[in-house]
């Protein structure tokens, strides 16, 4: 059975109401304009025949007047809506393209303004202009700007701390564009169910000045000023109040259901279920099989030449160099602290430790992605010959380094489609037409094993799934030719089949095409199979840096890279059962480091020296290429074990 949707009921209720209201306020006055004004002796009649909603003092038709006023009536509430909704969306807007104390100011006053009661501004703004139709419209609307700024900045901030708006300000576009294209699509949604409930809001608003006598002046009338003279009629004559009461009513209901199918079609995952055709019980659409590979096939294993280029002392000359890298709180707390590593080109660099021990905001502030309220200094930051401290790097930043994040739902811009996405690096800063730049991420698309490329790239982020959503974002992030890959935790969120096809292909990029790679992970068994050389994190500092091959053998020095060994789970085929063994304790939170070795208190081996002085990282033994903070390391040699 093939079941078709369309859209969704109740919005499709909503635009029949609208369009009876639109009906209505058009040809209204044309109909019922000599009935709405003609004087009868038969005032303040009930319900009858020749007056439906009987009559006002005048023996005017309340059924007419309720009609004609419609117009005037809809056409306030849509003006006022208007300025809001423009008003409100310009200053959310430009507060968030301020810097964080300047914002912070806009974001409290725009706190003020809502808290003040709308109603009492309208009031303010009327008295001030001279009660008329034009006034209480421009007050009503003035009043509900702050509700806009508010909504718009907060979501702006929400949305401005997705991975997929890093990656948009990786490419180095301006504040305006990331805005307009990633920010402002994907705050759509909320924006206009506000602006309906801002429509019927200011219908009743617009009705209250109305009643107090600051709005619509007599001869004109709207619904406010019917409701007026209802109410003061409601014990004698009720009816006269139901019209304008019912107008006020049956636009507040429409606007609703209308904002929500607004909302359901311009969100794309909505849309796609709303508006295409859903197919229930047809077979589903093949894609590519799934990889049913075994162990991933990392295919080279470390070299020796890659592994003699790395911690030897001197930092290559081409590749990430990075010295004395320290990125702090706003409120002075050392997040990360005097970082020292090297990414030689063509060599896979894994970054390891348990969580909150500064892997994340290492690898962002190479890539200069740092998050508000956090910021960054070094001795050294530097790729190739470009000085990442320099601040015009921006442009050249995104052709030179690609990142792919944990989360493959959210590295994408939900409201773009992903070829969009895809191609946006190589068309600002390639200097590639749309076509060429189609071309080329249709042969990246298909060199990752994305089936169907081209349809892929029309399709939208949800429409993938996760383990295409992640190919999709290597392909993306390979497009420019970038000489490091950040690849953060990239398959933390997919199932094991899928991360082994993930993690090969960052394997062959490597391999043909001598892409250096920052690996970040919690993993260490993968971490010791796919990298060539290993940094191990704790508390904000490398306390060991080894090639991947000792890892591997397990001979590691640092009792803490030991502990991480032991609390790994491995599958050895025909052995006994045993549980991996956990490491007791927690990292000390940023604020409560030690002056000490911040490993100390967790540490077997730990003596009063590791207890007062932080151990610095060193060479242990020249040629090995280990580095270690440790005052207790045992030196341990290939073909030993720590134990
Ligand atoms: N923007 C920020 N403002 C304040 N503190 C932050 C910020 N970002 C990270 N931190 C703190 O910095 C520390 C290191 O965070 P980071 O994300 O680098 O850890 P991580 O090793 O990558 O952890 P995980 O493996 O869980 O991602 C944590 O204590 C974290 O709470």
């Amino acid at each position: 059975m093939t079941r078709v949707r369309g859209l969704a009921p109740a919005a499709r209720a909503g635009l029949v109401l609208l369009a009876l209201l639109l009906a209505v306020a058009l040809v209204g006055p044309l109909l019922a304009g000599d009935a709405a004004e003609r004087l009868t002796d038969a005032g303040q009649q009930g319900a009858s025949w020749a007056h439906p909603l009987g009559t006002d003092r005048l023996g005017r038709d309340v059924l007419a007047r309720t009609i004609v006023a419609a117009r005037l009536t809809l056409l306030m509430a849509a003006a006022a809506t208007a300025i809001a909704a423009v008003g409100g969306i310009l200053l959310g807007t430009t507060l968030s393209l301020l810097r964080p104390r300047a914002q912070a100011v806009g974001a409290r006053f725009v706190d003020l303004l809502v808290a003040y009661p709308a109603i009492l501004v309208a009031i303010t703004v009327t008295a001030i202009l001279a009660p008329s139709a034009k006034s209480a419209t421009v007050g009503i609307g003035l009043a509900f700007v702050a509700t806009f700024a508010r909504l718009t900045h907060t979501l702006a901030r929400s949305v401005a701390g997705r991975d997929h708006v890093a990656v948009a300000r990786l490419l180095g576009l301006s504040s305006w564009h990331v805005l307009r294209r990633h920010v402002l699509p994907n705050v759509a949604e909320p924006l206009l169910v506000l602006t309906s409930v801002a429509f019927s809001a200011a219908v009743v608003a617009l009705s209250a000045l109305s009643f107090l006598g600051l709005g619509v002046q007599p001869p004109s009338y709207d619904w406010g000023t019917m409701l007026t003279d209802g109410l003061a009629s409601l014990y004698t004559n009720p009816i006269q109040a139901v019209g304008p009461a019912l107008g006020i009513v049956l636009t507040g209901v429409t606007a609703g259901l209308i904002g929500d199918g607004l909302a359901s079609i311009l969100d794309p995952r909505q849309a796609g279920r709303a508006r295409r055709p859903v197919i229930v019980s047809a077979p589903p659409a093949v894609s590519a099989p799934p990889a049913v590979a075994g162990p991933p096939a990392f295919a080279d294993p470390p070299t020796a030449s890659v592994a003699a280029a790395s911690a030897n002392g001197a930092p290559p000359t081409a590749g990430l160099s990075v010295s004395g890298l320290s990125v702090t709180r706003a409120d002075g707390v050392p997040l990360v602290s005097g970082v020292d590593f090297a990414v030689a080109p063509g060599e896979i660099v894994g970054l390891v430790g348990e969580s909150g021990s500064g892997k994340s905001l290492t690898a962002m502030a190479v890539a200069r992605l740092l998050g508000a309220g956090v910021g960054a200094s070094a001795d050294v930051l530097r790729l190739g010959e470009l000085d990442l401290l320099a601040a015009d790097t921006d442009a050249r930043l995104a052709t030179r380094v690609g990142v792919v994040f944990q989360d493959p739902s959210s590295s994408f811009n939900p409201a773009l489609r992903v070829g969009t996405q895809a191609t946006e690096v190589v068309r600002v800063h390639g200097g590639l037409g749309r076509g060429e730049a189609r071309d080329a991420a249709v042969a990246a698309f298909g060199a990752v094993r994305i089936s169907e490329p081209e349809r892929r790239m029309r399709q939208y982020p949800h429409e993938l799934s996760g383990g295409m959503r992640q190919r999709a974002m290597i392909a993306a992030a390979l497009l420019p030719g970038p000489e490091l890959l950040i690849a953060d935790e990239p398959t933390t969120a997919l199932d094991v089949t899928v991360q082994a096809d993930v993690l090969d292909l960052l394997c062959e990029a490597n391999r043909e095409r001598g892409t250096a790679i920052l690996f970040i992970s919690h993993d260490l068994a993968v971490v010791a199979q796919l990298c060539h050389r290993v940094l191990v994190m704790y508390a904000g500092r490398i306390v060991e840096e080894l090639p991947a091959e000792l890892l591997r053998s397990g001979a590691v020095s640092h009792p803490y890279t030991r502990a991480l060994l032991g609390a790994t789970p491995r599958i050895e085929l025909g052995a006994e059962r045993r549980p991996p063994r956990g490491l007791p304790g927690r990292p000390p939170q940023p604020e409560q480091r030690p002056d000490g070795c911040a490993f100390a208190a967790r540490c077997a081996l730990a003596t009063e020296r590791c207890r007062e002085t932080a151990p610095e990282l060193e060479l242990e033994r020249a040629g090995e290429g280990r580095r270690v903070a440790c005052h207790e390391a045992r030196p341990v040699a290939v073909g030993e074990t720590s134990g």
